[in-house]
């Protein structure tokens, strides 16, 4: 599991660090030293500029610097501003005895390298123009700890933000580091170990993680199970019934035992392997074998809301997708007893108007109010639990951005709901497995390669986890 903090949590983080006062200065010492090391990796001996910034994000600067010259590269550190005497900036810059030069942009053009020690998580405010002409001028770029100007709780960015070719963090990322727009002004993100206590690490129970693996765990397939045990999901399908038949190919290849579509008549051309049914709606509901339902893509907004007003009072579990999110705009309440919804941001804007604000703050928002598991789609996706829990998606190419991915994604989380799963653990799984599936497949993808993917992505994250 990898937990995301905030700069705040991080901050807490560091104060109950024990023996601050030397544990923080060696903290910064292996800060500067593990961005040393991530430079050596990968350039070779050139000229490097260091912008150094008054707080603790400068002096991790002024380290990386004097390591950087020991080894004998040119290096000049050029500060925005000066630390505040006695703070532990101030003693790591009064350890640089090199080369210290104004921040002009003729100087920032000439490094082959400069290292953006400027701001980190103490970004307070928007970057001033002046600073902001200064980091744009500079060629390759690494940052430490964020890019200054991205706001690590968040991605947003704060006036200006340079374009990182590499940011080296430190204890876990950030959520700006997997947020748009934050995250493309990251570039390769390397999160380092500082050799912060364990215990000060522990003061904080993690509430935001790194969607992968480890976060949640595939059920496996009970030796002597039958089609039942394995769980029936039944779609409903309207004028539009190749969004049904997408969902229904993803949830059973992501595990569902049996798929029924829920039809008003006859489907041409459905796969064998799904069953057809037009039997009236409230008798398929009336059955209990009938657990999981997956309600909204392709059916028409009318139908989709009646169908979920029906399939909530029956208490089944739901996944509520495209015409029923449609259903509900500026009515979120009707949500209410929805287990997961998956809402790209347009339909999140309509369902919820009076939710604005950050894309995590406002899924979790989302979630809260409706009491569901929101899954708010894009490029960084966001799964939000009611209980404050949230992951962040960052594996999804975009090659995902594509007619038909959204009804195979409900598929996969109404698949993985009738193995059992809970719907949080469920969505995250299945944006993991679409976002992986997607990335195995590679360029020219159509939605209707996603469900014939999942089993080698399936197999290899099984092997992955005994190996
Ligand atoms: N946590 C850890 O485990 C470890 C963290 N470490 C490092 O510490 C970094 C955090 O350090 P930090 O708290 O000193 O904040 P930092 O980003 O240097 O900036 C604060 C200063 O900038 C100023 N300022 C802010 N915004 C501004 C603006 N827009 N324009 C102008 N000024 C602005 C602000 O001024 P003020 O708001 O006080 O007026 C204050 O003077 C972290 O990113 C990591 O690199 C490591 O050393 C090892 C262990
Ligand atoms: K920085």
């Amino acid at each position: 599991m990898e937990p995301l903090f905030t700069p705040r949590e991080m901050a807490a983080i560091d104060a109950a660090a024990p023996n601050r006062g030397t544990a923080s200065l060696d903290l910064m010492e292996n800060a500067g030293r593990a961005v040393t090391r991530a430079i050596l990796r990968r350039y070779p001996p050139c000229r490097v500029l260091v912008l150094a910034g008054p707080g603790n994000n400068g002096g991790d600067g002024y380290v990386a610097a004097r390591l950087l010259a020991e080894r004998g590269w040119p290096v000049a550190v050029a500060p925005i501003a000066r630390p505040r005497a006695g703070s532990d900036a101030a003693i790591a810059a009064a350890r640089w005895d090199g080369l210290l030069v104004s921040p002009e942009t003729d100087r920032i053009r000439a490094a082959d390298l400069v290292i953006d020690a400027v701001f980190g998580s103490g970004l307070a405010r928007e970057i001033a123009p002046d600073i902001a002409e200064q980091l744009a001028t500079a060629g390759t770029l690494v940052a430490i700890d964020m890019p200054s100007g991205v706001d690590g709780a968040t991605g947003a960015i704060r006036g200006f933000a340079p374009r990182a070719a590499l940011t080296v963090t430190f204890v876990a990322r950030k959520p700006g580091h997997l947020l748009y727009p934050g995250r493309a002004r990251c570039g390769e993100v390397v999160c380092a170990d500082i050799g912060m206590p364990a215990g000060a690490i522990a003061r904080i129970a993690p509430t935001l993680w790194r969607n992968a693996p480890g976060l949640w765990r595939l059920p496996g397939i009970a030796e002597a199970g039958h089609k039942y045990d394995r769980g029936h999901l039944t779609i409903l399908a309207g004028a539009m019934p190749g969004a049904a038949i997408l969902a229904a190919n993803a949830a059973l290849r992501a595990g569902a035992g049996l798929v029924t579509l829920s039809a008003e008549q006859a489907i041409a051309g459905a796969p064998p392997g799904l069953i057809v049914r037009t039997d009236r709606l409230s008798d398929l509901i009336a059955d209990t074998r009938r657990r999981v339902w997956l309600c909204g893509p392709g059916l028409g907004v009318e139908r989709a809301g009646a169908a979920l007003d029906a399939l909530i009072a029956a208490g089944r579990a739901i996944v509520a997708d495209a015409d029923a999110l449609t259903a509900c705009a500026d009515a979120p309440e009707r949500l209410r007893g929805v287990s997961a919804i998956t809402p790209h941001e347009g339909e999140f804007a309509r369902i919820f108007p009076g939710i604005d604000g950050d894309k995590l703050s406002a899924a979790r928002a989302a979630a809260a109010r409706t009491d569901t598991v929101v899954v708010l789609k894009g490029a960084d996706t966001v799964i939000a639990a009611p209980d404050g829990r949230a992951a962040i998606n960052d594996n999804a190419p975009p090659t995902l951005a594509t007619a038909g991915c959204g009804d195979t994604l409900a598929g996969i989380i109404a698949g993985l709901l009738t193995r059992k799963m809970n719907p949080f653990e469920a969505a995250c799984a299945a944006v993991w497995l679409h976002g992986e599936a997607a990335r195995r497949i590679g360029p020219g993808l159509i939605a209707e390669d996603l469900a014939n993917a999942l089993p080698e992505t399936i197999k290899a994250l099984a092997e992955r986890r005994s190996s």
